[in-house]
Formats: structure tokens, C-alpha cells, sequence
């Protein structure tokens, strides 16, 4: 057999994980004498597909199983290209697929079994099964076996260069990391006398190292929720020295080049928005805002739509959209990008020793290799501070390039044998613990002491991209051109830690209104194109709406649009006979509804009024005297033959809320199907009967995890 003569690699991710595990798989491709690549999957069009090359894809799954960001351009066209270029592409490839997803979804990897399916329709077939990686138990579990069968397996089918295939080897199994090199060799710097004094065991290290901010008041200190913290784990087990650590992660390749301009802004100046370092745009389709591209809104107006009772408080926030000529429909969605706040900045920038004022050069070490693409690309060059505050992720998921990079510049040996122990496929179980914490980069920092002086192109390479958070619109005042989000302020405690946790966005928005002048501050968004979970067309139509707390958001927008057909019908106030039976199913925690959390409670009742809402089920899981109906799904089993008939009369199926809630909703689906709907084929039977509704588009969710 003729071996393929390069390896393909190309990913599609959200979040990073995808993006982590491809340039870790193309190092180690190098480094093992294979011709590789790297590209994004919506790059397809940079690929050469007609060398004679294996691929391999490396995708996660986002939303409700819908496609990373950067791979629906990919997907769009493996469906509708033209299908004599599809099959000069992949006919008779040989390819394999390593899915990432979390089984808390329904939709379990489906972007991954998805492109596969498509590949084989076009005539590829797979070299190695298919991986897919549950991020609910933990990613390692099947990366780490399926990466190692990769490397098992692509000697047999692809060319490599023996000699440094044979060095690698015989590097991995001189037992010393393969990828030790440069300044661990070199490493002569660290001081004799460090000693395993950073990576404490568990009882040393609780409450050790927050930094305390005053509380002016009552003149004591409180630990501030912005504080690093040290992640606790047992250095016992650790292998005895760097030389002992079998298989640690190759030394991430350095591709960009940072240098600084000599012009300085300072962070006091850079601090109100990240709009100085665009040039203003109009764009004529609304839609033209992205991601990259942001409209600047401001907050027009706010309220809070829970009491004092409540456990978690609902704000609300007006949006000023009217520059950006959006006509809302009912079920959008923006996307807000909340800076890292400056008490985690600041401390941070500190702690690597890095001017946040200086202006910097950012670009390639090697123009035109393949290895990395510009962290973010901006009209004017910006500081660190800036990187910083606006477009790193400085709470990543545990990526083992970066605590490789990391273990690069560690000064300790021990915390250094740590990091590379946690970068190999031994180390697995102390990363799982490490993960658990899931620790921000300036916990990681607190945890390995010893790390100093990362220079900042590691750091822009090691961090993923500050990614926007998305909330659907409740509201919509087409007249004024603004539109209201509703949401939770994120305030927990770590399961784990007991570290106090508070979620960006929320509590950037909150911080926000509570500054004076609020409505002068620019808000970075933009708009959610094609969204999926919206009303029906047909306003006759029935619906189910079920959600849970502020998943309620997106179902006042559906009531407000459908009383506004109801009248545009010639309906008036009282939309009898207009609009398509309405049923929706909230849960909440009190019955109170002036303290608790009866979020758009007098909105709700006035459609049950308007007859917009035909029926309004709401579910109190903290009301003693209920003990039986606790929850929505509780609630669908009790109403369970008049769901069915109103799904078996074509009823659309809503769904809003976590992804739990959204998994219990499901088996009660199955359930009182199976009992009411007289469906044939038993429980596979409903089961196809679900999955066909799901096809058609009469059952939508959208999940948060
Ligand atoms: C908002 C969100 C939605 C997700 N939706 C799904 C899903 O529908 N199905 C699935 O299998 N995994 C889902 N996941 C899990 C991700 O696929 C998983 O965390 C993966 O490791 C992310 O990889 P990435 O960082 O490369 O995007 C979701 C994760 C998030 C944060």
C-alpha cells in the first residue's frame, strides 16, 4: 500500500479545547517526522484536499449540537458545494474525527458525528474510530487513549521521516520528557535552595493566599472574589524529578512576535470601552456586527424583577439599539462582551511583571507558517492592559499548553516537575483534580510561585479569546429602537473551593448601572444571526413554552410578538380565536410575588388577561405546601395528556433554561408520550417520534450549562 504523503489537521472549536488539542496534535506530528498541517475548518479554502493526505478533524459541539462558530462556513459547504469539488476532496480519503462534547446534552457530539457522516457520504473513510470526549467527566479520558491509538495508527497509513521518528522514540522512552529543550536544559537559574514550598498540600494551602480588600465600615477585612487562590493538591505522588516525567507536552511552538511601540496609554485612559481601538463603522445590515465587528450600545434604563427574597436577583436592562437598524424579532439573541474586571486585571499584570501601558507590536516570528493566527485583530494597536481587560479569557478551562508553557518558566523544580508531570498522559488523575478547582490563570499563577517573567507573546499564544456572553431578548420597543435583556447576577461558590465565584457579564452589567452617568457607557454587542428558536410563522399554531427562572426571558418576547399579530389580525386587546393555543410551564422558587422571583410576573399575567396566554402553569419548588409538583417536569407529567394532545394537534415545543432542567423536560417528554400519545414501537417508537419533531422544528432549546 502507498502511504499518504502529509496529515491534515483542522479543527473547529468555541471555547478553545478543540484549538488546544489541534496545535498540540501538529507539534507532536512534527516532532514524530510527519508532514502536517494545521488550518481552522473554515479555512477549508486555504487546504490543498487534493494532496495526498489523511485527515484529521478535531471539532467540538456548542449550543443545542450546533456547530463551533468558526466551522459553519466548513459545514455550509461540505452541504452545498458543488459536489464535483466536494468529491475531488474527499472521495477515497482516509480521515478520522476527534469529537468533544459533554453528555449533559442531549445532542451529545453532534458536530463531530455529523461531518463524519457527510464525509462518508462523499466516499472518505475512516483510518481510526471516531473520539468522543465528554467534558461533563472529562475530556483526558478519551483524548488521551484516542491520541495515543492516532500515533499507533498513522505510521501504517502516512510517510515520516525515520530518523525523526527515531529520535522522538528513543527521547520518550530515555524516559525524560521527549520535549524537554532550550531553558530546561539550560535551566542552571533556579536557586539550590528552592525548595517544594509552592505546591502545598491541601490543609497549608485553605484561605492562605487571598489578598484582602478593606471594608471601610466595619474597619475588617474580607477576602475580595477577585483574589487568587491556591489550588490544593498532594506533591507526594509526584514523579522524583523533570527527568522521571514520561510524556510531558511538547514545548508549544512560539509564532508570534511582540515588541513595544514606545507609545503609552495608560489603563486609567484604555478603561471606559475597547472602542478607541476601532475605527466607527456603519454597517448597513446589522448583521455585519459580529464578534469582531462591535456595535457600541448603551444601557437606557434598568430594574430589577426580583424582591428581596429571592436567592439570585433578575436584572434588567434596557438596550439602546437604534444605530444599529436591527429589527428585533421575537427569540433574538445579543451577544455582550464584558471586560475582565480591573481588581483581576491590574494584580495580574502585576504578577507578570508586564507594563499594561506600553502600545505594542503584534505580529508572526514567521509570516506565512501555519502554526497560529493573530489573537485578535484590531484597527489600532493596543496595550497589554487592553489584551488584558478585553480580549484575553483569563479564566480558560486546564489546557495543558499552557501549563506547559508555564513549566517552562518555572524557577522550582518541584512546582516545574508538577507542571510537566500535569502536561503528560500520567499525570492524568492530578490534572483531573486541578480541573475540578478549575482555577483562572492568576489562580494558576498564585498556585505555581515560582513562574515569573512570561513574556507576553506566550501568554497572547497560551490564552483563548474572552469569548461574548449571549442573552435572548425579552422585550422589544421598536418605536424607541431598544430592547430589553433579562438575567441573573451570577454570584456561587465553588463546589469545590468554596472560593466565592461571580460571573462576568452579569456583574459587569450590574456595574454598570450602578455608575454614574451609566447610560454614557458604551456597551460592546452585536446581534445573533439565524436564530432558530423563535414563535411559529403560523400565529394559529399551538405552543408549549417551558422554562425555568430567567429562561422565561425569551417566551415574553414570543407572547409580545403574538399579541402584537393578534391585533395587527384585527384582534384588539382580547385575541380570542386569533392565535394558536399558548401553554406556558415556569418554574420558580416562591410563591410570593411581590418579594420572590415571579420574573415578568405582571407581563405574564397580562397576556393570560389578553388571552395571549392561554395557560400559565407556574411551578414553585420552594412552597411547602407543594410537595409533589416541584418542578417543570413534574408539572408535564401532571399535565401530561393534555400536552400530548396539544403536541399531537402540532403544538411547537419550547424549551429555556439549564441544561439539567432541559434533560429531566426531555424524560418527562418520553414519558408522558409513551402514556398518552398512543404512539406504535413502544419506547423507541416515541423516541423517533421526539427526534422527527425535533427535525421539523416543533421542538427547540436553548440550554445554558
Ligand atoms: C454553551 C455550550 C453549549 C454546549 N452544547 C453542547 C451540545 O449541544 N452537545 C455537546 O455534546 N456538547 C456541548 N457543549 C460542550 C462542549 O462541546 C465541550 O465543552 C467542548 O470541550 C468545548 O470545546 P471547544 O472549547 O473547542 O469549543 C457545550 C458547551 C457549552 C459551553
Amino acid at each position: 500500500m502507498t502511504l499518504a504523503s502529509c496529515i491534515k489537521l483542522l479543527y473547529g472549536s468555541q471555547t478553545g479545547n478543540a484549538e488546544s488539542i489541534s496545535k498540540h496534535l501538529y507539534e507532536e506530528a512534527l516532532a514524530r517526522g510527519f508532514d502536517c498541517s494545521l488550518a481552522v475548518l473554515d479555512d477549508y479554502e486555504k487546504v490543498s484536499f487534493t494532496d495526498n493526505c489523511v485527515l484529521v478533524i478535531v471539532v467540538s459541539t456548542t449550543g443545542d449540537g450546533d456547530f463551533p462558530d468558526n466551522t459553519t462556513k466548513f459545514f455550509r459547504w461540505t452541504r452545498r458545494g458543488k459536489k464535483e469539488d466536494l468529491v475531488a476532496a474527499f472521495a477515497g480519503k482516509q480521515f478520522t474525527v476527534l469529537a468533544l462534547g459533554d453528555t449533559n446534552y442531549t445532542n451529545f457530539c453532534q458536530t463531530g458525528k455529523r461531518i463524519e457522516r457527510r464525509l462518508l457520504e462523499l466516499g472518505a473513510t475512516t483510518f481510526l474510530p471516531k473520539g468522543m470526549a465528554d467534558d461533563g467527566t472529562g475530556l483526558e479520558q478519551v483524548v488521551d487513549p484516542w491520541v495515543s491509538n492516532l500515533w499507533k495508527t498513522l505510521p501504517t497509513i502516512v510517510a515520516q521521516d525515520i530518523e525523526k521518528a527515531k529520535q522522538f522514540d528513543e527521547k520518550a522512552t530515555a524516559s525524560a520528557s521527549p520535549f524537554k529543550k532550550a531553558k530546561s536544559e539550560t535551566s542552571t537559574d533556579a536557586p539550590e535552595t528552592s525548595k517544594p514550598a509552592a505546591v502545598a498540600t491541601a490543609s497549608a494551602v485553605a484561605g492562605a493566599s487571598a489578598t484582602e480588600v478593606k471594608n471601610d465600615d466595619a474597619m475588617e477585612t474580607t477576602p475580595s472574589p477577585y483574589a487568587p487562590s491556591k489550588v490544593a493538591f498532594d506533591v507526594s505522588t509526584l514523579p522524583k524529578t523533570a527527568a522521571d516525567v514520561i510524556g510531558a507536552a511538547m514545548i508549544p511552538t512560539e509564532y508570534l512576535s511582540v515588541s513595544e511601540s514606545g507609545v503609552v496609554r495608560e489603563p486609567a485612559i484604555a478603561k471606559k470601552s475597547l472602542f478607541h481601538l476601532f475605527e466607527q463603522k456603519t454597517a448597513n445590515d446589522p448583521f455585519e456586527y459580529t464578534a469582531n465587528n462591535l456595535f457600541s450600545s448603551r444601557i437606557s434604563a434598568h430594574r430589577y424583577l426580583t424582591g428581596k427574597k429571592a436567592l439570585k436577583q433578575v436584572l434588567e436592562v434596557t438596550l439602546d439599539l437604534k444605530d444599529m437598524n436591527w429589527s428585533v424579532q421575537p427569540g433574538g439573541v445579543v451577544g455582550i462582551l464584558a471586560p475582565n474586571p480591573d481588581e483581576v486585571v491590574l494584580p495580574l499584570l502585576k504578577r507578570l511583571d508586564i507594563d499594561g501601558s506600553k502600545v505594542l507590536n503584534v505580529g508572526f516570528l514567521n509570516p506565512g507558517s501555519s502554526v497560529g493566527a493573530l489573537p485578535f485583530v484590531t484597527d489600532a494597536p493596543y496595550t497589554a492592559y487592553e489584551a488584558f481587560r478585553y480580549f484575553l479569557d483569563l479564566n480558560p478551562p486546564l489546557r495543558k499548553p499552557l501549563l506547559r508553557v508555564m513549566a517552562e518558566y518555572a524557577t522550582d523544580e518541584t512546582e516545574r516537575i508538577s507542571l510537566l508531570h500535569l502536561t503528560s498522559t500520567a499525570g492524568a488523575s492530578l490534572f483531573k483534580t486541578i480541573k475540578q478547582a478549575t482555577p483562572s490563570f492568576a489562580d494558576l499563577l498564585e498556585t505555581f510561585q515560582s513562574v515569573r517573567g512570561i513574556p507576553v507573546n506566550r501568554i497572547l499564544e497560551s490564552l483563548t479569546r474572552l469569548q461574548p456572553r449571549f442573552y435572548s431578548i425579552s422585550q422589544i420597543d421598536e418605536t424607541a429602537g431598544t430592547a430589553t435583556v433579562a438575567f441573573n447576577i451570577v454570584e456561587y461558590t465553588h463546589s469545590v473551593t468554596g472560593k466565592s465565584i461571580l460571573g462576568l457579564c452579569s456583574n459587569y452589567l450590574e456595574n454598570v448601572i450602578k455608575s454614574p452617568n451609566y447610560e454614557t457607557i458604551p456597551v460592546a454587542l452585536f446581534p445573533k444571526p439565524n436564530v432558530v428558536f423563535a414563535p411559529p410563522k403560523e400565529i394559529a399554531a399551538p405552543m408549549i413554552l417551558i422554562a425555568a427562572g430567567t429562561g422565561v426571558t425569551p417566551f415574553v418576547s414570543f407572547l409580545q410578538s403574538r399579541a402584537n399579530s393578534a391585533r395587527a389580525e384585527g384582534g384588539g386587546d382580547i385575541a380570542d380565536g386569533i392565535l394558536g393555543e399558548t401553554t406556558l410551564i415556569h418554574g420558580r422558587r416562591f410563591k410570593d410575588a411581590a418579594e420572590g422571583d415571579r420574573i415578568y410576573g405582571a407581563e405574564l399575567d397580562a397576556y393570560v388577561q389578553r388571552r395571549v396566554l392561554t395557560s400559565f402553569i407556574e411551578v414553585l419548588s420552594r412552597d411547602e405546601e407543594n410537595t409533589s409538583v416541584k418542578y417543570v417536569q413534574d408539572a408535564i407529567v401532571l399535565h401530561g395528556a393534555r400536552i400530548c394532545k396539544s403536541i399531537r394537534d402540532g403544538a411547537y415545543v419550547y424549551v429555556c433554561g439549564g441544561v439539567e432542567m432541559a434533560r429531566d423536560v426531555h424524560a418527562s417528554l418520553l414519558k408522558v408520550l409513551g402514556e398518552h400519545a398512543r404512539i406504535e414501537g413502544g419506547e423507541a417508537g416515541v423516541k423517533t417520534y421526539v427526534k422527527a419533531l425535533a427535525t421539523e422544528g416543533r421542538y427547540l432549546k436553548e440550554i445554558w450549562s
